[in-house]
């Protein structure tokens, strides 16, 4: 029997090639970023037979009583098995929740509490769960590109599979560099893709792989049931990366919906988009595998970004806020810039072309993008993928959810540099 409280935490994404194109089997590269989410599991009152949601970053909070949820549709061995990657969504499960979750009138809660439940239901029983209250934080910005979902779907999964008893704790700590990825990663991000299922019909699994595994990847979605192909770049050149978020509310399934549309009408045309995006990503791919850039190379790299942005905008993605981050940019000469993620809105990085962008021009740059309410961010790439903490005195519910930004949440779980933090 597992004890709580625990925490589980998993990172955010960016994707630096092949965003939408990876959803149509082309490769993509991304890397996990320092920002991540944590999920507190409590025992924070007697109530046995409630079970309850803290979501504060969304203004969430609901709960329900245990015997309402659709236990009875699986049993020990189903709760078992890993997913296929091609697996459907269970439709029994899904209209037993649509039922439940009828109440909720916010596309972003809902489809949150729709992946918590989803996920709950598939890998634990009522006596494994009853009573207690789960609580998500997250340092990520929500719906804007850097994989909040995905990092919430491994956050669930891993903590279901733990409370399931589907695996055990994990025992490498922050700096213990392994080969192989483990049985217990493998099960936890099959589960966390069906998350992602949840959250937009259709996704690749590169956000949900690199949430996992954590460090930076060359993904590949492949056809029918067999795995996606997952290279890892454990040398990743020093990139000088700016992160831009315009604050343009959006949402991923609308996105990715969309070009579905596109793809289907014009086949041909999008066809030629999507090979070209895939001869980026390809080409992008041997230029990273360098440990250092050359001038040639790093410029390169940056030809490459100007390119796949431009063919994300014929997909229709972009949006006005992200062409100014764009326009910018490039007004300054300071670098190349992409939208990353689904677009629409949210986040563009700008790859740094550090002979060019004078601290003078960058500052001049930054207060452009804050004067139109952007956000830069600067973080690290290629950090720890999903992770399990358990020995906690001082973090309570209620606690969680009155801090109030990422200094704070990160001081409060130890970020991901507390000793205890192990890793699966
Ligand atoms: N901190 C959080 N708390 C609860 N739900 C979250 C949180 N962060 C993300 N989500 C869920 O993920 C959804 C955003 O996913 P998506 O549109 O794919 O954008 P992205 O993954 O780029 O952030 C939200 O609508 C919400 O359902
Ligand atoms: C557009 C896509 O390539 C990435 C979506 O990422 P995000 O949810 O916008 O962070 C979809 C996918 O790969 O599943
Ligand atoms: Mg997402």
């Amino acid at each position: 029997m597992v004890s709580v409280p625990f925490l589980t935490s998993a990172p955010g994404k960016v994707i630096i090639f092949g965003e939408h194109s990876a959803v149509y089997h082309k490769p993509a590269i991304a890397a996990a970023l320092s920002l991540r989410t944590y999920l507190l599991a409590s025992r924070d009152n007697d109530n046995t037979d409630t079970l309850f949601l803290e979501f504060p970053d969304i203004q969430f909070s609901y709960k329900w009583a245990t015997s309402d949820l659709p236990w009875h549709l699986f049993d020990e061995h189903s709760r078992e098995r890993q997913p296929p990657a091609d697996e459907e969504l269970n439709p029994e499960l899904v209209d037993a929740l649509n039922s439940l979750l009828s109440k909720i009138d916010s596309r972003i809660q809902y489809s949150a509490a729709f992946m918590f439940l989803y996920l709950l239901v598939s890998l634990c029983e009522e006596k494994d769960v009853a009573g207690l209250t789960f609580t998500v934080r997250s340092t990520l910005p929500v719906g804007a590109g850097l994989g909040s979902s995905a990092s919430v779907s491994v956050c669930f999964a891993s903590a279901f599979c733990y409370l399931g008893g589907h695996i055990q704790e994990p025992t490498l700590k922050a700096d213990d560099v392994t080969v192989k990825d483990s049985e217990q990663c493998l099960l936890i991000d099959a589960w966390a893709l069906m998350g992602e299922k949840c959250s937009h019909g259709n996704p690749s699994g590169i956000d949900n792989a690199v949430a996992t595994h954590g460090g930076a990847v060359m993904f590949q979605r492949m056809e029918s049931s067999v795995p996606s192909i997952r290279t890892s770049m454990r040398n990743l050149p020093p990139l000088n990366l700016l992160l831009t978020n315009t604050k343009t509310p959006r949402s991923t399934a609308a996105l990715v919906a969309n070009v579905s549309k596109i793809v289907t009408e014009f086949p041909k045309p999008s066809g030629l988009i999507l090979e070209t995006m895939e001869a980026i990503a390809r080409e992008a791919y041997t230029l990273m595998l360098r440990p250092f850039l050359d001038k040639q190379s790093k410029d390169r790299l940056m030809e490459l970004i100007r390119l796949n942005h431009g063919l994300l905008v014929s997909l229709g993605v972009s949006h006005p806020n992200l062409e100014r981050v764009k326009l910018w940019s490039d007004e300054l000469q300071i670098g190349q810039t992409k939208l990353t993620g689904a677009g629409g809105g949210g986040c563009a990085i700008t790859l740094i072309d550090d002979d060019a962008a004078t601290p003078e021009k960058l500052q001049q740059l930054e207060e452009k993008y804050n004067q139109a309410g952007f956000e830069t961010f600067k973080t690290t790439l290629g950090g720890k993928g999903v992770g399990l903490l358990t020995e906690i005195t001082t973090i309570t519910s209620e606690k969680l959810c009155r801090l109030h930004n990422r200094n704070e949440i990160e001081a409060a779980v130890g970020c991901s540099a507390l000793p205890q933090w192990r890793y699966w």
